[in-house]
């Protein structure tokens, strides 16, 4: 197969979303290529949702651009889904609602690895088994991009690093690009390419392993996180731009791309 990797898929340029005149993202640039792993990280009402709604069309930007490649499908996995609890549905006949071959539909089941509950009622699901069914319905149409909101929400903990490798694994054999929002900071510095930390706008973004010395990282979060999660720190010799590109001759230092930092909230 050949390696399609780096190409661009979506791309935000200086995209803000304004609600009753005040901005919830604010001037976010970001690419997301074929191949990456972009997580999104930041506190409670930082814009995180609506970032990600902007990406998948459902939310306008107040102003800058989305720029998507010609043809992309984009497969969404929502932090949870609100189930008529009254209306009996299998996991074969939610499945069916994608419109997809049952062949299709099993081996997405499969893929996520539930594929002995097709016959199960959604409703008896496990929080796991669960978020494993939304991923199965994401990966059916076999996407280039994939989006997820919180992918590990309800998992127990074994279960959310199982959970973030299927999402690798998935990543390698589809050749896709992700973005997820995760509030598991440990998870995330060892399960992403690249980190993003918004507060209205990016903070500061980069590896995992250099992002959380960045100050303005720290003031986000707190030192005692930023310090618990200094283990995963490896030397680079390099640094990053934005988008994750190597800024030739640049020393090591941690990146932030603006001036000014927000308090915590
Ligand atoms: N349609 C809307 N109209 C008005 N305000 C909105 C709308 N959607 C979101 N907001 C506000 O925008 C802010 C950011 O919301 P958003 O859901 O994007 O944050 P988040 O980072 O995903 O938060 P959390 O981590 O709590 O899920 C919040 O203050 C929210 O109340």
């Amino acid at each position: 197969m050949t390696d399609r990797r780096n190409q661009p898929l979506v791309s935000l340029d200086q995209a803000s979303v304004m609600f009753d005149g005040n901005p919830v993202v604010d001037h976010v640039s970001l690419t997301v290529n074929r191949g990456d792993i972009v997580t999104i990280i930041g506190p409670n009402g930082a814009g995180k949702t609506t970032l990600i709604k902007a990406v998948l069309g459902i939310q306008p930007l107040t102003h800058g651009t989305i720029r998507k490649a010609p043809s992309i499908q984009i497969g969404y996995v929502p932090q949870h889904l609100q189930l008529q609890p009254t209306l009996p549905l299998s996991v074969r006949r939610f499945m069916a609602l994608t419109g997809a071959p049952e062949t299709d539909t099993r081996a997405a089941l499969d893929r996520t690895g539930i594929g002995h509950l097709f016959r199960k009622s959604v409703h008896h699901l496990s929080g796991g088994e669960m978020q494993r069914l939304l991923l199965a319905r994401a990966l059916v149409r076999k996407p280039d991009l994939l989006v997820l909101d919180e992918p590990a929400q309800g998992v127990d903990i074994n279960g959310q690093a199982v959970l973030y490798d299927l999402i690798r694994a998935v990543r390698d054999e589809l050749q896709c690009g992700v973005i997820m929002i995760s509030h598991d900071l440990h998870l995330v510095m060892a399960a992403t390419d690249r980190v993003i930390c918004l507060n209205q706008h990016v903070c500061c973004s980069g590896y995992p392993a250099d992002i959380s010395h960045d100050p303005a990282f720290v003031e986000t979060f707190g030192r005692p996180v930023a310090e618990s999660l200094a283990v995963y720190h490896h030397h680079h010799t390099h640094r990053h731009d934005l988008h994750g590109d190597i800024i030739e001759g640049q020393p090591e230092t941690p990146h932030c791309e603006h001036d000014h930092h927000h308090a915590p909230s």
